[in-house]
């Protein structure tokens, strides 16, 4: 990689569960060490950096708590950025302020399903009140129902609730994750289209002078390890500590993994720009 990326801009784009924090019980304490914030904070000074989750894209904030950085929540489907973007780049995109006055830039190409993913939340809420150890997450633009701390007996009944809710809305679609079933609108729309729209975003677009690396754990990471295999040449990370069939061209064990390779990336490039400014 250090030598594909030689004179390129690289990009990142890391998911955040399983990637940038281990995998726990209660999606709720889903914590990034400090260490990682460091580190994905110091990273994000040499390279583009993007957030992709499944999550809300509020929530992942919550646990990141980092302006600088580009979110894409739910599936990619609720992305925001600095307007400034990276090192005074115009962002294109609906510009908006946040809650702290700045400028941003904003994409939410499933904002009409809004009032529908509040009433599969309340539906599904419904549905798993008797199944013991059902969690349901409102990620904004798609709902999760964990089944982590179901009982394995239980499994089935909990997939059969949740196909019965989704027989009522025919415009939703069921994928599978992590002990996790997420109900999510069908659009063509994944992290692989948001990767494509942030580096079109980014001012960046996907020249041979551009690296794009994807980092992630889980299903939905797939359609944008496509992405970049198919059409960019770019560098493709699954984390899983399990041999696994996947789109990915490489792998980490874990988010300790994950650290190491943000922290040689950002020596590299300190190392790199020495040397630039030394011949
Ligand atoms: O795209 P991601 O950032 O990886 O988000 C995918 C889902 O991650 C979360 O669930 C997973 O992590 C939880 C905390 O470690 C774990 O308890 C759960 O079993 C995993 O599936 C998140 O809670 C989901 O909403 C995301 O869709």
């Amino acid at each position: 990689m250090v030598e594909a990326g030689k004179g390129k801009q690289l990009v990142l784009f890391l998911d955040y569960d399983g990637t940038l924090s281990p995998i726990v019980e209660d999606p709720d304490r889903a914590f990034m060490s400090d260490a990682m914030r460091t580190t994905v904070k110091e990273v994000a000074t040499h390279f583009p950096t993007a957030i992709i989750s499944g999550r809300s894209r509020d929530k992942v904030y919550e646990f990141v708590q980092l302006a600088e950085l580009f979110y894409a929540g739910s599936h990619g489907m609720d992305i925001m950025g600095p307007a400034e973007g990276y090192h005074g780049v115009k962002v294109d995109g609906t510009r908006g302020m946040d809650e702290q006055g700045n400028e941003i830039v904003f994409f939410q190409p499933a904002s009409e399903f809004l009032p529908m993913m509040n009433e599969v939340c309340k539906a599904l809420e419904q549905r798993s009140k008797n199944i013991q150890g059902a969690k349901i997450e409102h990620n904004k633009y798609c709902v999760s129902m964990h089944f982590r701390r179901v009982k394995e007996e239980n499994w089935q009944a909990l997939a059969e609730e949740v196909q019965k809710v989704l027989k009522n809305y025919p415009k939703l679609f069921l994928t599978q994750g992590r002990k996790v079933l997420e109900l999510r609108p069908s659009i063509a729309w994944d992290k692989g289209k948001a990767v494509e729209y942030l580096m079109k975003a980014l001012g960046l677009g996907f020249s041979d002078d551009v690296l794009p690396v994807y980092i992630g754990d889980d299903q939905t990471d797939e359609d944008a390890f496509k992405v970049l295999n198919e059409k960019h040449n770019g560098y493709s990370i699954l984390v899983s500590n399990v041999a696994k069939r996947t789109n990915a061209s490489f792998s980490l064990r874990d988010p300790s993994e994950v650290m190491a390779f943000l922290q040689s990336l950002v020596k590299w490039k300190l190392r790199s720009s020495l040397e630039q400014n030394s011949s």
